[in-house]
């Protein structure tokens, strides 16, 4: 991919002038133009992204369009989906949208064609999670699985996690599934409580198959079992490995029959696409995975062929960069108003800021400008009542998607009419905001005194002006999940495109990871441990001491 400073720019410099002129827009103000809303909201399918109230014109958002010609991302899209070596740190392909292509289309890679590997994989994903969820899959007492344990971390766990959560209606009923990641024994001490070996299922979920986490873990579950099992020849039966690394399985000891293979072309956080999709095909079965599949792929489709005035992902991509570079903000709330999405914000922390916290260019130099903004978020209505004061009324400005369906899977009596007042209440208050003179005339008519009002109506004022996206979608279906999800890579990818960044590395976790293991071996006995700044001494030094008792 090309090195192109986006701050030396026409169509930067342009924003910058826009930036000055239009400090003073008020998003309430455009919606004089009537019909504001049906030109600034898109549709694909199910879904609706209302971006219309944001502080955007057709003048900027013109510009925004010219940012992304004069930063190439057309060829980077091309270049992406045709199997380039786009990640150039690490001299790889990024092609998790080969993992979703029914069509079969040959995708190729220097040369070869992707496609029937990935067929051979998804077909033996096929037929475990059919035995799985049939009952056909035995354990080593002849008893069906009735328990799923998929032990990874970061993109070996998110993803299925957020998945098998937002589809949990979608779920076998006569399965379990947990999740383990953290190394803290707490997690799988306590998973492990729950469950029967002679009916549990571990799926050993890493793409490396090194991860120190992942491997601890995994070797404590292994030690659990044969204890119970008192066979090696058992351990066939209860673990199955999701990798990239054969030899690492091998040398574990599960069999390569039981492996499920995926390729260094799939990103960790852009994997559960691949065969760490497996705890996801056999919790929801496989068809309902497949659909999951094809609707990320109609995503893809939309986003590869549309036009960037028409195109979901590059708009919200674009409206990002206008609140991050021009506007200032420095953060983006992901507020699902629904309960089974409660991980997808914790999905997409990871798959913005590990994608594109990044400030170095694709020239190797340092950026001039703001690049990945934090990304956080919990489901509305329970943020409401935490942290929405400070969106509100806070010095922040903190642009925000709200996500909600329209349709319920549990359509119990106004609770979802109640949740969607919410939802459609929150973007209306934070654009239109109160002024002083509405809250003076509310204190006045409820018959407050003077003295009141003059005290309490400055702290009973909202500003407004904070923009946000509601994206509507008419149910949470595999298919609509999968748009989703692949809405918002798609998004992360055009930002990282016009950042100049490259999105698909992570050098940034390594540091913490190498002095960890250095570490380590220094907290075995008692020695007093000097190797360090006299803080990372004294805290090893203190823990020392502390565990003694
Ligand atoms: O799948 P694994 O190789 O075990 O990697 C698990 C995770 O660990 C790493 O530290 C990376 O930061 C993540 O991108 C990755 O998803």
């Amino acid at each position: 991919m090309n090195s192109i400073n986006p701050s030396q720019t026409q169509a930067w410099q342009r924003l910058g002038t826009l930036a000055e002129k239009y400090n003073h827009l008020e998003i309430k103000d455009l919606f004089k133009e009537r019909e504001r809303f049906e030109r600034y909201s898109l549709e694909l399918e199910d879904i609706l992204v209302d971006f219309s109230k944001n502080r955007v014109n057709d003048e900027i958002l013109h510009a925004l369009r010219d940012l992304a010609e004069e930063t190439k991302l057309h060829s980077a899209i091309e270049a992406m989906f045709t199997g380039k070596h786009i990640n150039g740190t690490e001299n790889r392909a990024v092609l998790h949208t080969a993992l979703r292509n029914p069509s079969k289309q040959s995708v190729y890679l220097d040369g070869e064609d992707v496609m029937p590997e990935v067929t051979a994989v998804l077909a033996k994903m096929k037929s475990f999670a059919d035995q799985i969820n049939e009952g056909k899959w035995l354990g080593y007492t002849g008893k069906p699985i009735k328990s799923l344990i998929n032990i990874g971390i970061g993109g070996s766990d998110l993803g299925p996690v957020m998945v098998t959560e937002a589809l949990k209606p979608y779920q076998n009923p006569n399965l379990d599934v947990f999740f383990v990641s953290n190394v803290d024994g707490t997690h799988i001490a306590e998973t492990l409580k729950k469950v029967d070996p002679e009916t549990t299922l571990f799926f050993i979920a890493s793409k490396t198959f090194t991860t120190q986490e992942t491997m601890t873990n995994a070797h404590t579950a292994r030690n659990w079992f044969l204890e119970n099992a008192k066979d090696e020849k058992a351990v066939a039966k209860h673990f199955v490995a999701l990798s990239t690394n054969a030899k690492a399985v091998e040398a574990f000891g599960i069999d390569t029959q039981n492996m499920f293979e995926f390729w260094d072309w799939v990103g960790g956080r852009y994997s559960l696409w691949s065969a760490i999709g497996l705890s996801i095909a056999c919790a929801i079965g496989f068809s309902n995975f497949e659909k999951l599949l094809a609707g990320a792929h109609s995503m893809d489709e939309h986003f590869r062929h549309s036009q960037f005035n028409r195109n979901i992902p590059v708009l919200l991509a674009l409206i990002g960069i206008w609140n991050t570079n021009f506007l200032g903000a420095t953060t983006e709330a992901i507020l699902p108003y629904d309960q089974y999405l409660h991980r997808f914000a914790a999905y997409f922390q990871q798959g913005n800021m590990e994608s594109n916290g990044k400030y170095v260019t694709r020239n190797g130099e340092k950026v001039n400008y703001t690049t990945g903004p934090v990304i956080w978020g919990e489901p509305g209505t329970n943020g409401q009542h935490a942290f929405y004061q400070l969106i509100h009324q806070g010095t922040h400005l903190i642009p925000c998607d709200f996500i909600a369906p329209a349709i319920s899977h549990n359509p119990i009596g106004d609770h979802h009419q109640k949740l969607l007042s919410n939802f459609f209440a929150q973007t209306e208050a934070l654009m239109n905001g109160k002024s002083l003179e509405q809250v003076k005339a509310e204190m006045n008519k409820a018959g407050k005194s003077v003295e009141e009002i003059d005290k309490i109506a400055p702290h009973r004022v909202f500003e407004g002006n904070r923009p946000t996206n509601s994206i509507l979608v008419k149910k949470i279906t595999p298919y609509t999940l999968g748009q989703l999800i692949a809405m918002y890579e798609h998004k992360i990818f055009v930002q990282g495109v016009i950042w100049n960044i490259y999105s698909f590395d992570q050098w940034g976790v390594e540091l913490g990871k190498v002095l960890a293991n250095g570490i380590l071996p220094e907290l075995a006995g008692e020695e007093e441990v000097n190797s360090h700044d006299s803080s990372t001494n004294g805290l090893i030094n203190a823990y020392k001491k502390m565990r003694k008792a």
